[in-house]
């Protein structure tokens, strides 16, 4: 095959037939589930297994999505981290509603979820950045995410005066830099199945308790 070559799109397709989805026998903790399935993708080294797609509202009314890395789930919500000044951060502040979407596709596994968007601790971004990795660090400071910039010299230059201003082990966690958390008010969960005949089971919290409920494929 040609690289430019035009890929056959239509003819791509997958047979799902992985495993199956119960409302009946599924935890009724829809976080327990979510548990599960991201333990199945780390016990099948699949890449990456704590990336999601994230979405939220642009500040124009159109929706954005990026890539993130979950880097936590407690009571509060799922967490990532991120520049606070970043187009994503401007989104948020302006509108916490936010939903995000994870893919373990050699296992046939999809979650999604949706809910609201707040700030983890100060304290937080601090744990979490100070076991961060040298380079990931000083790539927090030199970074102003979202920005248009001169070129790729000018960041590796910038790169540079701030790894000469910190020395590795002493890089602080930059203001601008923190952590998020998206806390669920629904999770979908995709078990994909022969002949398109999927499992698709949704918790949607009601008055405080998780109501599962089994949707149409
Ligand atoms: C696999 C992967 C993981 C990523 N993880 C993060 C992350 O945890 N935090 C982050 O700010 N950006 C992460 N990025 C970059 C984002 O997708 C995005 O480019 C960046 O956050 C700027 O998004 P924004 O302009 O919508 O704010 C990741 C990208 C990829 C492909």
């Amino acid at each position: 095959m040609n690289p430019t070559d035009k890929p056959n799109l239509p003819d791509l397709r997958v047979s799902y037939n992985q495993g199956e989805l119960d409302e009946h026998t599924a935890p009724a903790d829809p976080v327990e589930l979510f548990t599960l399935w991201i333990n199945d993708a780390l016990e099948h080294k699949l890449p990456e297994p704590n990336a999601m797609s994230l979405a939220t509202n642009g500040l124009d009314g159109t929706p954005t999505v990026r890539t993130v890395l979950l880097k936590g789930i407690d009571e509060r919500g799922f967490h990532f981290y991120t520049n606070y000044e970043s187009r994503k951060g401007h989104e948020i502040a302006a509108d916490s509603r936010g939903a995000a979407c994870f893919l373990w596709a050699s296992r046939h596994h999809q979650v999604c979820l949706k809910g609201r968007i707040s700030k983890l601790d100060r304290a937080d971004a601090e744990q979490y950045f100070a076991v961060r990795p040298y380079g990931h660090q000083i790539g927090a400071w030199a970074s102003s995410q979202s920005q248009v910039i001169p070129g790729r010299e000018w960041l590796e230059q910038r790169d540079a005066e701030i790894k000469a201003q910190y020395p590795e082990g002493q890089v602080p966690c930059p203001p601008h830099w923190g952590g998020y958390t998206l806390l669920a008010d629904e999770i979908e969960f995709w078990q994909g199945r022969v002949s398109r005949l999927h499992d698709r089971i949704r918790y949607r919290k009601e008055n405080g308790v998780w109501v599962k409920a089994r949707l149409s494929p």
